[in-house]
Parts: structure tokens; sequence; C-alpha cells
């Protein structure tokens, strides 16, 4: 009996802290791939805030709604069921208990998610869930998105606010969509200017780097690189230098 209870207690006295990772920045920074890789390095879990913004924004225009009518997205904020899979290899999204993984990533969604996480109904259902998820976390959470350091997770051991030339963003979102031309080119960059400049000006949290976040220039770095940095980041604050 005695040895149970010695046994407790050192490993409550051992057991690290959870680590709560905040990464936020622009489209094409690097937020998701960076995010995912770190977390499975460091055994945290992850979450991908924008897969949830798109998930309700891809039930409103499942179900008719008009996502330019504020009034309408806002009444309609709580109904869809969302779950977010936190598994840094696997990460999943559902809807209403289907997998949304795919039809939250087309163009119709993409260009739609701006309006609907700019209504301030939707970003306080998510923000509620978002750090019912992180605070669930057994050894900490990597949590990427564009106002995490500055609302959603204010009290984060760490954030991150990760950069890149608007060329250089383009250039990678459009390599993902298999843009081969000129023109593809253009268009992704017009896009993610139109969204980035929508995210930014939004009265509701607004996409913006925390006034104690970390801002990391990714232009020139490769993804193994930006990785090795918020991992030597996470590091450096768990050992407390
Ligand atoms: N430092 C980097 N250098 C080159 N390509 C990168 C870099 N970081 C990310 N990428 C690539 O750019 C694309 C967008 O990255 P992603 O992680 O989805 O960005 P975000 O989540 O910020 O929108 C992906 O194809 C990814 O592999
Ligand atoms: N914390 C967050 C995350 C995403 N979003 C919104 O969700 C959209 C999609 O986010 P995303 O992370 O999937 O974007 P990309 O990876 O396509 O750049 C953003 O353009 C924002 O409008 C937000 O408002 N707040």
């Amino acid at each position: 009996m005695r040895k149970v209870s010695v046994t407790v207690e050192t490993a409550a006295r051992t057991a690290p802290a959870a680590v709560i990772v905040g990464i936020d920045g622009p489209s094409g920074t690097g937020k998701s791939s960076t995010s995912k890789a770190v977390a499975a390095k460091l055994g945290l879990r992850y979450l991908d805030t924008g897969a949830q913004y798109r998930a309700i924004t891809w039930w409103m225009l499942s179900n008719g709604i008009d996502v330019r009518d504020t009034a309408a997205v806002a009444e309609a904020a709580a109904k869809p069921g969302i779950v977010s899979g936190t598994d840094p290899s696997a990460p999943t999204i559902a809807v209403d208990g289907a997998d949304a993984a795919g039809p939250i990533r087309t163009p119709e969604v993409t260009a739609a998610v701006s309006a609907v996480s700019a209504v301030p109904e939707v970003r306080a259902r998510l923000t509620e869930l978002q750090r019912a998820i992180a605070a669930e976390a057994p050894r900490g959470i990597v949590v990427e998105g564009r106002d995490i350091g500055t609302t959603v997770l204010p009290d984060a051991d760490l954030k991150i606010f990760l950069t890149a030339s608007e060329a250089a963003r383009a250039a990678r979102r459009s390599g993902e969509l298999g843009g081969k031309s000129a023109s593809d080119l253009a268009a992704t960059q017009a896009a993610l200017a139109k969204r980035d400049a929508a995210d930014s000006g939004r009265k509701a949290s607004p996409l913006a780097k925390a006034a104690d976040a970390v801002e990391v220039d990714t232009t020139e770095l490769t993804l193994e690189q930006v990785i090795e940095c918020v991992v030597t980041l996470i590091e450096d604050k768990q050992q407390g230098t």
C-alpha cells in the first residue's frame, strides 16, 4: 500500500508539464506542415483551427446559407457538430459525424471561409471548442491558426508567428494545387492576398502577431529548417533557458 502511494507521488513529481504552443501566420507560411511535424516529433497533440473554420463554412454552403448574410451565419453557428482528431500523424475533421477532410479544401470553401470566420458567433463557438481541446491534451499540443496567440490561448507557453514573402507563399500554394502556368500562379497569389487582407482586416480577433510571439521568416528556409527551429524553441522553453 505504502509502496504504491510513493510510486504515484514520484510519477506526479517527474511527469513533464503539458506544453501549449500556438503557431499563427498568414496562408502558406508553413503553419500546418510545421505544426504537424513538430507535434509528432515531441509527442504532442495537434490542432488545425483553420480546418474547423473550413468545416463550419462547408456546412453553411451545404445547407444553403448565404455566407454574406452575417445574421444567418450567426444564427446557424451552433448547429453543425464539429469534431477534430488531434493525432499529428493522422489529423481528422468531421462534421455531423461525416469525414469532411476532402470537402473543406475545395475552392468554394476557400473563397467563402473568410466571410464565415469574421462572424463573432462563429469565432466564439470555435474558440471555446479549441480551448477545451487544448486543455485535454495530456502532454501538450501545437495549435495553429490566425488568433491562437492573441485570443484563443493568450497564456500559451510558446507563441510563434510564421511569415514569408507573398511570392514565396503563392509559389508554395500554387505548387500544392498543381498549378503549372504563370497565370495559375498569379491567380493563386491574388486569392491568397485577398484572403489575408480579409483575415487581417476583420474586427473579431483578426490575424495578428501577439506581442510576445517569436517571429520566424520562412521565405529562405526549408521546411526542415523551420521544424528544427520550432523544436529548439520548445525544448528551450521546457528547460527554462
Ligand atoms: N519553408 C518551406 N519551404 C518550402 N515549402 C514549404 C515550406 N513550408 C511549407 N512549405 C510547403 O508550402 C505549402 C503550404 O504549407 P502549409 O504548411 O499548408 O502552410 P499554411 O498552413 O501556413 O497555410 C505546403 O505544400 C508545404 O509543404
Ligand atoms: N484561428 C483561425 C484559423 C483560421 N481562420 C480562418 O480560416 C481560414 C482557413 O484557414 P487555413 O488555416 O485552413 O488556411 P490555409 O491553410 O488555406 O492558409 C483562414 O483564411 C481564416 O479565415 C481563422 O479565422 N482563425
